[in-house]
Formats: C-alpha cells, sequence, structure tokens
C-alpha cells in the first residue's frame, strides 16, 4: 500500500478579486522509501498541496490518506506520521541548537531522556556538535537549515516533507546537505516530499517527479525517464561558417522528428529531436547534398533544466 495517496484533491482560496483554484483535481501516490520531487513555477500549487497533506488545510473536495488515514477525519494521527521541514528559515522558538533539538523532539512526545540522548546522537549525525550552544542569531542560514534538516529527518516517522530544503544556502554547503540526506535515507525506509526551486537538487534526490502547472500535474516520471521523453540534441561543428543558416535551418526542420534548430557558434548549429531513439539520418541526408563537411559531431539528452521548462511553456 502506498504511504501517501492523494486523490482528486481540490483546493480554493477566496481573494478581493474572486476565487482562486491553487490546486485543480491533483491525485498521485508515494509508496515506501521513495523521494517524490514536487515541481512547478511559483503559485503552481505545490506548499498548497503539502499543507493539505499535513493536515495544515483541508481540501474543498477529495480525499488525501496518510498511512490509510484520511488526513480530514483523523489529523491527529496523520500528525503522528508525518515531520515537517517547512520553507521558514528561522528556528522558533529562538533556543540554542542543542534546546531547539530537545524541544522539537519533546514536542514529539519523546520522554525527556529520551529527547536528550537522541539530541546527542543528531548532533553527532548532522556535524553540529560544535554549534550545540549556539542561538539562532549566531548561526547561518545554512546551519540554520541543518538544524531543521537534521529534525524533520530523525523524527521516526514514514513520511517527511523538505519544502526548499536548501534555499538560501551555498553550493558547498548545499552538496553537504544533499549527502546527508541520501546518507540518512539509504536504508530507513522513510519516504520523503521534496519540494524545490533547485532542479539540479531535484535530480540528484528525487526517485519520481511530479511537475505541477496553475494547479494542475503537468508531468509525472523519474527525472531519468522524463529526460528520455523529451528527447535529445545533437550538434553538428562543420569545416567551415554556415552561409545561409536560415534555409538550412528550414530544410532541416522538414526531417522526421526534428523540433528546432539552433545556431551554436557561426560554424555549428544544434538539432533538437523529439525523443532519444531519433536517428541522426535524416539530417545527414539534409547536409550532404550542399557539401557542408563536417568537423564534429556530438550528441548530448536533454538536461532536467531544458524538460522541466518545455514541459512548463507547453
Ligand atoms: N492563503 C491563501 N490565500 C489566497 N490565495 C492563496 C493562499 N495560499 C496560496 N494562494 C494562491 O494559490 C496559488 C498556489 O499557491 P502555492 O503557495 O501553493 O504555490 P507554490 O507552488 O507553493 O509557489 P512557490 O513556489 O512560490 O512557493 C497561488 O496563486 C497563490 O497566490
Amino acid at each position: 500500500m502506498p504511504i501517501l495517496e492523494v486523490k482528486s484533491v481540490t483546493k480554493k482560496f477566496p481573494t478581493p478579486k474572486g476565487e482562486v483554484i491553487a490546486v485543480n483535481n491533483v491525485s498521485f501516490s508515494a509508496n515506501s522509501g521513495e523521494v517524490l520531487g514536487i515541481l512547478g513555477p511559483n503559485g503552481a500549487g505545490k506548499t498548497t498541496t503539502l499543507r493539505m497533506i499535513a493536515t495544515i488545510y483541508r481540501p474543498d473536495s477529495g480525499e488525501v490518506l496518510v498511512d490509510g488515514i484520511d488526513a480530514v477525519k483523523n489529523p491527529l494521527e496523520v500528525r503522528k506520521r508525518i515531520a515537517y521541514m517547512t520553507q521558514e528559515p528561522d528556528l522558533t522558538p529562538p533556543l540554542s541548537v542543542r534546546d531547539y533539538i530537545i524541544y522539537y523532539f519533546r514536542f514529539r512526545g519523546f520522554s525527556k531522556r529520551d529527547a536528550k540522548k537522541h539530541c546527542e546522537d543528531i548532533l553527532e549525525l548532522f556535524g553540529l556538535k560544535t554549534h550545540a550552544h549556539k542561538k539562532p542569531f549566531q548561526l547561518s542560514t545554512g546551519l540554520k537549515r541543518r538544524v531543521q534538516l537534521a529534525c524533520a529527518l530523525s523524527s521516526d516517522v514514514p513520511l517527511v516533507f523538505l519544502d526548499e530544503p536548501t534555499a538560501g544556502v551555498d553550493p558547498r554547503s548545499k552538496r553537504k546537505t544533499w549527502e546527508l540526506i541520501k546518507e540518512k535515507l539509504e536504508d530507513k525506509g522513510v519516504t520523503v516530499i521534496l519540494t524545490s526551486h533547485d532542479l539540479y537538487e531535484v535530480e540528484y534526490l528525487a526517485d519520481r517527479v511530479i511537475i505541477m502547472n496553475q494547479g494542475k500535474i503537468v508531468a509525472e516520471g523519474s527525472p531519468k525517464e522524463l529526460k528520455k521523453r523529451f528527447g535529445k540534441t545533437v550538434r553538428i561543428v562543420l569545416e567551415e561558417p554556415i552561409k545561409n543558416f536560415e534555409l538550412l535551418k528550414e530544410e532541416l526542420l522538414r526531417v522526421k522528428n526534428v523540433k528546432d534548430v539552433r545556431l551554436a557558434r557561426d560554424d555549428s548549429f544544434d538539432v533538437y529531436f523529439k525523443s532519444l531513439d531519433d536517428s541522426i539520418n535524416g539530417i545527414l541526408q539534409v547536409i550532404s547534398p550542399q557539401e557542408l563537411k563536417i568537423k564534429d559531431i556530438f550528441t548530448a539528452t536533454a538536461n532536467f533544466e531544458d524538460v522541466y521548462l518545455e514541459i512548463i511553456e507547453r
């Protein structure tokens, strides 16, 4: 049974300009041990979806089940099964790192003794020991986020939400955070719902991705599958500068499954294919009669960012 089932869920908000449909008839599920990425531009409905699962918002229609438990009928039981690392970059209440972690686990129902013991393990595991005495104002954004992450990932619950876990964090600390997430998840069977605007982060961490736009799911699959579905690029480098690119482009666009042709430099151009399996024979047949001499050919699968932008722009 999936740990999370979201079934035909809709959420609307009243605004002075009329009703906004933040989430529009969305359905998906997440299996045990899976990292599910939710992607989408600002306002796509990601946070609203997360908040409905986390029992912060009540859906207008549809159903959310966590571990088989209905989030509307039994919110307290659902809350026991989830941990939520929110987008808020600060630690509230403003305690020392050690006290904050103990407070967090006391709040989650741990005894004082267990919370203290758990806290020392977490400080060690997440490299926070030397910062244990510091107050939030003495911590960098990256460290504050790491404390929040440590609490969420160590909560011993089946479902964890990471809402932009590395927003505002520098590239080196980001990488460290990703490694910590991977390490921590490896043998635990925890399901993670990850939202992020960092496509590299999602590609690195997520087993499967849902892309939302304007309240709806517009694509779903593993990052690898999505890249495969959305094609490859071939760069052709010629011996000499191209004299009439527009004419060449026109002819290449007539080749089966070529969706775009763009000039890269004066002697090279990129051909975008619809799918990974498309052959480049067709383009060679256009080039040969024109006596253009090919110096090099490189093929590359579309990168995840290209794929994402294409899905969103469609
Ligand atoms: N409490 C609210 N009241 C009114 N409208 C809201 C409320 N919360 C969200 N919305 C609207 O619902 C839509 C979806 O918002 P949501 O915050 O879920 O998007 P998001 O994908 O999480 O965006 P971001 O990437 O910016 O966090 C937006 O149009 C937003 O303005």
